[in-house]
């Protein structure tokens, strides 16, 4: 491809992305699948300019009004793919000369009202202003400015800042398997340089992108891609080789093959969810792991009947309910700019059903786990201070009193809960809280 070629297919991709209310991973895999004339090598550099144009949307935008770009995206950020394409182009040290559009599929070359644009932020030297407020310098959405602004403080600026960047790859080992150690050489066997995550035993992180399914040790199931957050609520989880776990919002399995991992295979482990589709992703990862002990199960909600059914028979429950996926903006930047606070309180509401559907399952003396990838304290410490306000049979149990028993990595925070951030811990934003039910 032309450079011109991938700058127009990363306009499509982008436009693509707008239009759907899909994940941009799975929008931008649908583009590539349905045009295989992209060969790897064009794929990667397109997805690259993608991923960097939504990372700094905020930014590009406020330039292109500031400039008064005549394609500049809408007050709602639709439309403008284009523009903010060829705005990154130029903070990309991209000279837009006419030869660059030549060639098939080009992107066509600048009009003069573009061109005058973009002459004009070619003499920026950076893509940050001072002029920018806070929401525009930190790349996330205005609405969210007064909760963000409670939840950290003098602290937001390099929270936000953090959660703006790039994620490196974690891996999580699978003790099935190979021990870290293993896993280690393993790797460094295929080139692969991989260092211990500093909070989670298991973790290892790299900081090359790597395409994982020509590894040997992630085919012969070593090794899973699990960020290293993740992985703590995992461990906090805290299953026994022989007990009753279930995994309750299981999703494609990421937390169930942990589970199944610290459970050495024995025991009964329920992986369930409401989505079959994503049930069904988890099979192919449990084969390669080479667990055995979990058994599927697809539940129509919180009136499904075997929930009624197995009360009470659960030593550990974990809920990783679904959410805003606020922790996670270093890896789905496209999100942010899908969330509406209608989604959130939405959210809020389901997280509620579904915490109080699970602990039914919960045994008397074992432990409820709640769960989620979400930065918002209306997710997490509020659904959990209401829980326990409706339930007295639970108590909390504060992480610092579990860590030392689990791991000999030092506590990250001061409890009772998990809360973790990229600023803070280098993982995505993650909340974790435990429950334990009284003994009858
Ligand atoms: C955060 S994701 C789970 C991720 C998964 N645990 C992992 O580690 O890979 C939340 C999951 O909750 C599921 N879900 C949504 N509503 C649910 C409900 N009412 N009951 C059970 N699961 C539900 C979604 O289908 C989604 O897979």
């Amino acid at each position: 491809m032309t450079p011109a070629a991938r700058l127009q297919a990363a306009i499509e991709v982008l436009s693509e992305i707008e239009k759907s209310a899909k994940p941009a991973d799975s929008v931008a895999s649908l583009y590539f699948k349905q045009r295989r004339y992209i060969g790897a090598k064009d794929r990667r550099a397109v997805a690259e300019t993608v991923w960097r144009v939504l990372r700094r949307r905020a930014r590009l935008d406020w330039w292109l009004e500031h400039l008064d770009h005549p394609e500049r995206p809408n007050a709602e950020g639709k439309g403008g793919s284009r523009a903010r394409v060829l705005a990154d182009m130029i903070f990309e040290g991209i000279v837009p000369e006419p030869d660059l559009f030549r060639g098939p599929h080009s992107a066509y070359p600048p009009e003069p009202p573009e061109r005058r644009v973009l002459d004009m932020l070619a003499g920026q030297k950076s893509l940050f202003h001072r002029d920018m407020p806070p929401h525009v310098k930190g790349e996330y959405p205005e609405w969210l400015t007064p909760r963000l602004t409670a939840l950290f403080g003098d602290r937001l600026d390099a929270e936000m800042g953090a959660m703006r960047d790039e994620a490196p790859l974690d891996l999580r080992v699978n003790t099935l398997k190979a021990t870290r150690e293993e896993a280690v050489r393993a790797l460094a066997k295929e080139g692969i340089k991989a260092e211990p995550t500093a909070l989670s035993p298991l973790g290892l992180r790299l900081y090359a992108r790597v395409p994982l399914v020509q590894v040997q040790a992630w085919r012969n199931g070593l090794i899973e891609v699990q960020d290293e957050g993740s992985q703590l609520v995992a461990l906090l989880t805290d299953p026994k080789p022989g007990q009753a776990v279930v995994d309750y919002c299981a999703g494609a399995g990421g937390k169930t093959l942990a589970l199944a991992a610290a459970m050495q295979n024995k025991g009964r482990l329920v992986a369930c969810d409401v989505a079959e589709w994503r049930v069904d992703r988890a099979q192919d990862r449990l084969r390669r792991a080479g667990v055995h002990n979990v058994t599927r199960r697809v539940i129509e909600g919180e009136s499904d009947k075997w929930i009624k059914r197995s009360a009470g028979s659960f030593d550990r429950v974990l809920v990783d309910a679904p959410c805003t996926g606020t922790g996670t903006w270093r890896r789905n930047p496209d999100a942010k700019w899908q969330l509406g606070e209608t989604d959130l309180q939405e959210l809020v509401v389901r997280q509620g059903a579904i915490l109080d559907s699970a602990a039914r399952l919960t045994k008397p003396g074992g432990r409820l786990v709640y769960a989620t990838c979400s930065i918002m304290r209306e997710e997490n410490e509020e659904r959990i201070e209401a829980f326990l306000a409706a339930h007295p049979d639970y108590r909390p149990v504060p992480v610092p009193e579990l860590w030392a028993g689990l791991t000999d990595t030092p506590c990250p925070v001061p409890g009772p809960w998990l809360r973790l951030s990229p600023q803070a811990h280098g993982t995505d934003g993650f909340f974790a809280a435990v429950l334990e039910k009284a003994s009858a």
